[in-house]
């Protein structure tokens, strides 16, 4: 005679939450990352969503996509759908299709390249024939990337600030190299847009810890070349 066959385990669902505290269905976010090829977008989206940073520059041809899931105060889970645009599809065709209905857009320049910094002009000028007809507006956000590069900065933080007043833009300095505020920057969009306030100890812990590559000089000590005197007469004796 054969046992009689164990309960089934309870399912781990049903002993972790109770009906009431069931998890609401996550909310989806469109974001677009706009912006001059090399100014930083796929490494942005990949430091944001894998935690990973790329030296090798490798063009975006089209678009790539990423997606990350991230909880908002209230245990409100976001799934946010990041489409990174190369920066060669300015004045393309299918760069309007691209924006459509995003709640997101990342305008990105290099603080290290001003010309980039220049050419927001023209990726803001799509966003808005984009959604000239369409009652609600995205959140636009300007991001100033490579600030681990803030000496080799050329463009000011005043131009910048000026160009987020004048269009209403959200503020963001980031770089995508050390992780610098990266997670902050698309958190801050995204609360934004829900309509969530985050409060300082939110943001604090969302700003990272910036990794720093450890150098290591070499031990051996310098050996000083001393230069023997051209002349005699300029010896010291
Ligand atoms: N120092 C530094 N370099 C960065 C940073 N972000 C990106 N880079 C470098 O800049 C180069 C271009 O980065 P990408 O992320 O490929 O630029 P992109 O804007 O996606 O370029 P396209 O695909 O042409 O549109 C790469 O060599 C990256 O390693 C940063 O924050 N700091």
């Amino acid at each position: 005679m054969s046992a009689a066959p164990p309960p089934p385990p309870p399912s781990p669902r049903s002993e972790a939450m109770s009906d009431s505290e069931e998890e609401s269905p996550d909310r989806q976010l469109k974001f677009v990352v706009l912006g001059d090829g090399t100014s930083g977008k796929t490494s942005l989206a990949t430091s944001f969503t894998q935690e990973a940073f790329g030296k090798q520059y490798k063009q975006t041809v089209g678009l790539d996509f990423f997606l990350k899931r991230i909880t908002l105060p209230g245990n409100l889970n976001v799934t946010l759908q990041v489409w990174d645009i190369g920066g060669q599809t300015i004045g393309g065709k299918m760069l309007d299709k691209y924006i459509y209905g995003a709640q997101g857009v990342l305008l990105v320049y290099d603080i290290t390249n001003y010309q980039s910094f220049e050419n927001l002009e023209d990726w803001y000028n799509a966003v808005k024939k984009v959604n000239e007809e369409s009652e609600a507006q995205p959140h636009v956000a300007l991001v100033g990337n490579k600030i681990d590069l803030e000496h080799m900065r050329t463009v000011k933080a005043d131009r910048h600030h000026r160009f987020c007043q004048e269009n209403r833009f959200s503020s963001h300095f980031v770089s995508a190299k050390t992780g610098d505020s990266v997670f902050l920057c698309f958190q801050r969009i995204a609360a934004d847009i829900l309509d969530i306030k985050l409060n300082r100890a939110e943001i604090e812990q969302s700003q990272r810890v910036v990794k720093a590559d450890i150098v290591n000089y070499s031990q051996e000590p310098v050996t000083r070349t001393v230069n023997s005197p051209r002349s005699s007469m300029c010896a010291i004796q």
